[in-house]
């Protein structure tokens, strides 16, 4: 067994994923450094939801391996990955899912309370969080009273604002207009950097990929090639990039 390297805060070996007998990852490898911003990148049913349910636990491959700061995912028992994700992990799904009870700034602040802070804290936080992502005003108002476009901000805020070690974005614009998905985009990737929250990011869309560190492209379940880009020269983005088989 190889050992995993010290950058990087998850490694992923020769990972194989079925769904109903039909291989959806044949032998993905792949290292995710800290504070890294990853973009998964590849067309539609190429596999990154599946690999980033992977790497996140919520999956456990057929074969293969899955590190996360040198401790085995894959060998762990429901229960304790369930708490690594709940503590470590934050997650954002294309289409918002947040409790339909709970006002904005209450979805915002739960996985707060989850990891045990005072309800005065959290919701100190959590309208912070709102308000950063331009909808502070939103705050007191429940989902049924939000736009899918609000909504899914609120998803946003509600994973950036416990700080986790690795967020994982599946497609986390898909919902979004084209001017929303740049001012959301741009949150989400200057909070991760500021906090030093690692990322991997699920897209088709080359904008979306282009404010990534690096994408790693998959096609047909298997990896096909990464992109490597240049440092940052704006804040809001990057603008060349190299291609690396
Ligand atoms: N729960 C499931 N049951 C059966 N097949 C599945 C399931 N989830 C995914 N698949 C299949 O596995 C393959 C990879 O799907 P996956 O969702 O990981 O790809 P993707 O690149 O994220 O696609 P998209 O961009 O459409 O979300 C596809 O062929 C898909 O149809």
């Amino acid at each position: 067994m190889l050992p995993q390297p010290d950058d990087d805060v998850l490694w992923a070996r020769a990972l194989h994923v079925e769904h109903n007998g039909t291989p959806a990852l044949s032998g993905v490898s792949l290292g995710v450094r800290e504070g890294e911003i990853l973009a998964v990148g590849g067309p539609r049913g190429s596999g990154k939801t599946t690999l980033l349910r992977c790497l996140s636990g919520q999956l456990v491959p057929r074969e293969g391996e899955v590190w996360f700061n040198s401790t085995p995912v894959h060998t762990m028992g429901p229960l304790t990955r369930e708490r690594l994700r709940r503590d470590r992990f934050g997650w954002i799904d294309p289409v918002p899912t947040l409790i339909p009870e709970l006002n904005a700034w209450e979805n915002t602040a739960l996985p707060l309370m989850l990891r045990g802070w005072t309800r005065r804290a959290a919701k100190t936080a959590a309208r912070e969080w709102l308000e950063r992502l331009d909808i502070g005003g939103c705050a007191r108002k429940r989902p049924g009273a939000l736009l899918q476009s609000e909504r899914q901000r609120v998803a946003v805020a509600r994973a950036l604002a416990p700080a986790p070690a690795v967020l994982f974005a599946d497609e986390p614009t898909a919902p979004l207009h084209r001017a929303d998905r740049a001012h959301v985009l741009r949150t989400l990737t200057s909070a991760a950097r500021s906090h030093g929250i690692t990322v991997v990011l699920a897209t088709h869309d080359p904008d979306t990929a282009a404010l990534a560190d690096r994408t790693v492209s998959l096609l047909d379940g298997r990896r096909v090639n990464t992109v490597h880009l240049p440092p940052v020269v704006e804040a809001e983005g990057r603008t060349a990039c190299s291609l690396s088989v």
